[in-house]
């Protein structure tokens, strides 16, 4: 039964504070566990990151580290919170808030495809997430449906975006300190756009046109069964593909959205910015839903007051804890 549970390999502290039960994800780089605060009873989920599949140093902790430093630094609706952080020798253990949806990939999945305001609910949800996250200056650079989490069973529902391991904090102090050197050495393409910030933005546009069109169609737009070409080719080409059947039911607008996304050229690109302004999402009853569910507290006073809650705890990230203040981001 629940209480006599083996959980000899857990650290002290996470097992005196909380019961970790069933698996109810996994992910590249572990698993996570439905948890219950003992004293509340209340429910979380725990994320267990195994070191010992990762080199001692090797980029891969340093990612653990990042994903834990963002995740315990940025405040939005829209994003995960971390709720508590342990570790031991060979694993971390991140406490986050529960998302009883699960993953949009299972959603999409049982559904088929989403009709198209549940879709659009979900896409402006997740371009805001990601305008914060820009906003501060971190690339998310892996979002997909599994680190899409869903808020409740309902279709309409808050969605959070997760999985931050492969996220870069902009290396702008990187850059600026290789400009000061001399150029001699330097390649061509640290001048140009291919390593400033707005380049490497481009790259969660074009992974939230992926998401937009699996979300739509039900299926992804780049996959080996289209045709001879090899996934990556069809990527580097641009060339997706939109099953008539599939995509009959859905509005022009939304497919501009999605074309404007999957473009190749990155400075060609339709920005977070552009399609936060593009017409398909000008659509005040999602909005309205979207805020209501974004900043409950505000409830009654409109738009107004949402416009308030987001310009207040829209851009801060929180403060760091102490432990965090003397620490080198690599
Ligand atoms: C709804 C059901 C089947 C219990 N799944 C679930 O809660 N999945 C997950 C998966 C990963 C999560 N990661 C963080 C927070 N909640 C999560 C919930």
């Amino acid at each position: 039964d629940l209480m006599s549970d083996d959980q000899s390999s857990l650290p002290r502290d996470l097992q005196d504070k909380y019961l970790l039960t069933r698996r109810i994800g996994t992910g590249v780089c572990g698993e996570v566990r439905l948890a219950f605060e003992r004293s509340t009873c209340r429910k979380f989920a725990v994320k267990i990151i195994n070191k010992k599949n990762f080199q001692s140093e090797g980029t891969a902790t340093r990612n653990a580290k990042t994903e834990i430093d963002i995740l315990q630094r940025v405040d939005h609706p829209c994003l995960i919170k971390t709720e508590d952080f342990y570790q031991t020798e060979e694993s971390f253990y991140i406490v986050l808030e529960l998302m009883e949806g699960g993953e949009l990939f299972h959603r999409v999945k049982s559904k088929q495809q989403l009709n198209e305001s549940v879709a659009k609910l979900y896409f402006y949800q997740m371009l805001r997430a990601v305008e914060y996250l820009h906003s501060n200056g971190i690339i998310h650079r892996d979002l997909k449906p599994e680190n899409i989490l869903l808020s409740s069973q309902d279709d309409v529902c808050l969605i959070k975006v997760t999985d931050f391991n492969q996220s870069r904090i902009l290396e702008e102090a990187v850059l600026m300190r290789t400009l000061c050197g001399t150029p001699s050495y330097l390649a061509p393409e640290v001048f140009t756009h291919a390593s400033t910030t707005g380049y490497g933005l481009a790259v969660d546009a074009w992974s939230l046109g992926v998401l937009l069109f699996v979300c739509l169609g039900g299926y992804p737009p780049f996959h080996e069964s289209f045709g001879h070409q090899s996934v990556t080719d069809q990527i580097i080409r641009g060339e997706f593909t939109m099953v008539q059947s599939k995509w009959t039911s859905v509005s022009d607008q939304a497919k501009d959205v999605v074309r404007k996304l999957l473009v190749v050229d990155p400075m060609k690109r339709m920005s977070i910015e552009e399609a936060l302004q593009h017409p398909w999402l000008q659509d005040q009853k999602m909005l309205e839903t979207a805020h209501r569910l974004m900043y409950p507290s505000a409830e009654g006073g409109g738009a107004a007051a949402a416009m308030e809650a987001e310009s207040t705890s829209g851009r801060h990230l929180r403060k760091r804890g102490r432990e965090g203040d003397g620490e080198e981001q690599h």
